[in-house]
């Protein structure tokens, strides 16, 4: 039997208060894959992120996304949604006032681990994961833009996600960091997370091809990779 996929849409409209930005929507995600979501600036792919994480409620459609259905989504529903994705964004997000170290152990604790023992090991092994090991205990502007966004992929893995999804997770950096980024995220790929990535970056697309869906004229549809 085949599994039910991570993400799922089918006709769904997606809205910004009353403005309509995507329609007929309707996309599939299976585990294990790697999917990028493309588009020129103001198409939507945020829009379509938000929608995903419970930023803006599925209004029109059918939809579902790590086993949470997307229309009769509730607001209490929303943090529990999201400790099964791990989402990452084109500004890092992580906070200034504590170590890389703090600001993992900050997501574990709210998110309701409490064995000490367990958290150093998965603050850890998320480290090792993006190279950070040894950064630790470093604060966020002692770090670079790439080193950043490696902690905020780290983050993003705490709690074994079934999805990452990551807004332009390149868009702050240089070419050469992006492509190290992006080697994190492949390699994380590999070793069997689900990814869906929106991205402005066409370099990246063809360096690392991979299923690829677009937004455009309020619609999103997968491309050949020739024709992005
Ligand atoms: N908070 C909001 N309220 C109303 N309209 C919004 C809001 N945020 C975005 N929009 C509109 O929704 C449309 C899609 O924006 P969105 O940010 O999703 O596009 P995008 O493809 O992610 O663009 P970019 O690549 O620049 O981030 C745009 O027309 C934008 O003006």
């Amino acid at each position: 039997m085949s599994q039910q996929p991570v993400l799922f849409l089918k006709d769904a409209s997606i809205f910004q208060r009353e403005n309509l930005i995507l329609s007929d929507v309707s996309v599939t995600v299976d585990k294990g894959e790697f999917v990028y979501l493309i588009g020129k600036t103001g198409t939507g792919k945020s829009s379509f992120m938000k929608t995903l994480y419970g930023d803006l409620p599925l209004q029109k459609g059918e939809g579902s996304i790590v086993g949470y259905d997307l229309p009769s989504l509730k607001e209490n529903d929303i943090p529990f949604l999201r400790r099964k994705l791990g989402v990452v964004f084109q500004d890092f997000k992580l906070l200034n006032d504590r170590t890389v170290h703090n600001n993992l152990l900050f997501v574990l604790t709210a998110t309701g681990w409490t064995d000490k023992g367990r958290m150093e090991n998965k603050i850890n092994e998320v480290l090792d994961k993006v190279g950070m090991k040894t950064k630790a205990f470093k604060f966020p502007y002692q770090l670079s833009g790439g080193e950043q966004q490696r902690i905020a992929i780290a983050r993003a893995l705490l709690n074994d996600p079934e999805l990452i999804l990551a807004d332009e997770p390149t868009g702050n950096l240089d070419p050469q960091t992006s492509v190290e980024v992006m080697e994190v995220l492949q390699e994380i790929n590999k070793n069997g997370n689900t990814i869906l990535m929106a991205t402005h970056d066409y370099a990246l697309l063809l360096k690392y091809p991979s299923k690829t869906l677009k937004c455009d004229e309020n619609q999103i549809f997968e491309v050949v990779q020739t024709t992005v």
